[in-house]
């Protein structure tokens, strides 16, 4: 299969925010982050305003809302408190993730398939609102079906897995969760939802995700904040769009 179109890339700049809370600082400030990503080809900014606002604050997603020239992808747990704050900002989508309090970071796509009903009803208003509803999602067979039947208009896969795999060596089970990933990305487009796919993506590991055809974009932050250490964000970002193009042609 042909690539559908140019893979877009969105920005994740939460752990900008990390580092600025490292300290209770006002810097480094995550919306001027997003605004040089933009000067850099970023195609939307991603932004996780997490229960425990461990990173992004409110008041980051208000500033990002009002002042980004990018599509804004608001991600968040499909709770009463957090569907009050997407409504209020009605950012371009709102990417629905699971939360742990104690995790380090998003463990796992969402749990659509038992929870069908209730977030058939929660993600009505969202998109009552003009938000495209994504959701964050193991490639999974069954959680993508229940996606589609509640109404979804993306489903994002989550590329932890291989990417943790990558890093530790496993190269026959990366390979194995690539080829998961492929087969869920068709099943999915094939049901009629847009593809993204994002977490853990770095230059070693991004360029297989960008070459499957049916990915339309990716959400790319942890390694790029650490990468701008060295590089500067903006050549990060570039490097990054460069490996994706690579892969797409
Ligand atoms: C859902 C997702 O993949 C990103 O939001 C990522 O989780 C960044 O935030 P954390 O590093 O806090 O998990
Ligand atoms: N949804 C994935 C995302 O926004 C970025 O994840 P990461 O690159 O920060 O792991």
């Amino acid at each position: 299969m042909e690539p559908l179109g140019k893979l877009r890339l969105g920005v994740n700049i939460d752990h900008v925010a990390t580092v600025r809370n490292a300290r209770g600082s006002a810097y480094p400030d995550p919306v001027r982050a997003a605004k040089l990503a933009e000067e850099y080809g970023a195609d939307g900014i991603t932004a996780h305003l997490r229960e425990d606002r461990r990173h992004i604050s409110d008041d980051d997603i208000a500033r990002l809302a009002d002042e980004l020239s990018v599509p804004l992808n608001f991600e968040m747990a499909a709770t009463p408190e957090m569907q009050a704050i997407a409504l209020r900002h009605r950012p371009h989508a709102v990417c629905l993730v699971p939360e742990k309090r104690e995790e380090r970071t998003t463990e796992g796509g969402l749990e659509v398939a038992r929870e069908e009903n209730r977030l058939a009803h929660f993600i009505a208003p969202l998109a009552d609102a003009g938000c495209r509803v994504s959701i964050f999602i193991a490639a999974d067979r069954p959680q993508i079906e229940a996606a589609a039947r509640i109404g979804a208009a993306v489903v994002e896969l989550h590329t932890g897995a291989y990417c943790d795999f990558h890093a530790e060596g496993r190269f026959g089970e990366r390979d194995a969760e690539l080829e998961r990933l492929r087969e869920m990305a068709t099943l999915a487009h094939g049901l009629g939802l847009e593809v993204h796919a994002g977490h853990g993506l770095t230059y070693d590991t991004v360029k297989p995700v960008a070459a499957l055809p049916e990915v339309m974009e990716l959400n790319i932050g942890h390694y790029l904040i650490g990468e701008a250490i060295f590089l500067g964000l903006g050549p990060a970002i570039t490097e990054m769009r460069r490996l994706m193009d690579e892969a797409r042609a």
